[in-house]
């Protein structure tokens, strides 16, 4: 099975908190499979009467399918597409998955300007959005790459602040963090492999046609 045989159309779907609605809202565009399921420990799933793969990976590995074409199509956030950089179409705001990027600081370590963070240690699993947005404001930082419980990291004393995305703010609140700037939104998208753009371009088309119409009077809440 590879995306180069045109016949068959191959969407990637991440695991976690974007693969129910992700697979949810494909579905409503004829995109699903009988056995389509996260826990499913095959991990190509095939709907032979539509011609469709299905390929469930980790979230981070997600655009580098799409990038070398392995997958054709796909679903992933925003975050995901700015810290792995890769060379692939972003096709369509999908408007779920809704949460932003941030930085925050132990309450104890509040200042009055995101300046006076200056050379205190950032943890984050975003370490090129975080630099990115720190090297934008000319504030010199030091980055920790971690791959999740970010907030654990200034309660430790492994950083001072952290950049991390926030839904509710709970988990903030839980472990007295404050949130001291916002980065940007974030919410799904919807990503193709730049050849299958071009070679499968009516069926992609189509799909996210049918998407926008979907998508159509729904605002981001
Ligand atoms: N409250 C939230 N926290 C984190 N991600 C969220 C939230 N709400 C929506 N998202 C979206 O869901 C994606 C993360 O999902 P999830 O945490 O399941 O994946 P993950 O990064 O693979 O996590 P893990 O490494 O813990 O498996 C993010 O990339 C983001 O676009
Ligand atoms: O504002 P809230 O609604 O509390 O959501 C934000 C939290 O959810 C995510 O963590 P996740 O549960 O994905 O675990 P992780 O820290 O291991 O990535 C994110 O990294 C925050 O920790």
């Amino acid at each position: 099975m590879t995306s180069s045989d045109m016949d068959y159309l191959t969407i990637a779907l991440p695991k976690g908190k974007l693969f129910a609605p992700s697979a949810e809202m494909l579905a409503k565009v004829g995109c699903t499979a009988e056995d389509l399921s996260e826990n499913s420990r095959k991990l190509v799933i095939t709907n032979e009467k539509e011609k469709l793969h299905f390929i469930i990976t980790k979230t981070a590995d997600l655009p580098t399918y799409i990038e070398y074409g392995a997958a054709d199509i796909g679903i992933i956030g925003k975050d995901v597409l700015l810290e792995e950089e890769k060379d692939l179409y972003e096709l369509l705001d999908l408007r779920f998955g809704l949460c932003r990027m941030m930085v925050a600081v132990p309450e104890a370590l509040k200042r009055e300007k995101l300046s006076d963070y200056a050379h205190m240690r950032v943890a984050t699993k975003y370490p090129r959005i975080a630099e990115s947005f720190f090297h934008s404001m000319g504030i010199q930082m030091e980055f920790i790459k971690l791959n999740g419980s970010i907030e654990l990291a200034p309660m430790v004393g492994l950083a001072e602040i952290i950049v991390d995305l926030v839904e509710t703010g709970r988990t903030l609140k839980a472990n007295n963090l404050l949130e001291v700037a916002t980065i940007q939104p974030v919410t799904a998208r919807f990503i193709a492999n730049r050849v299958s753009f071009k070679l499968k371009f009516d069926r992609i088309n189509r799909i996210t046609e049918e998407l926008r119409t979907l998508l159509e009077g729904v605002v981001i809440p």
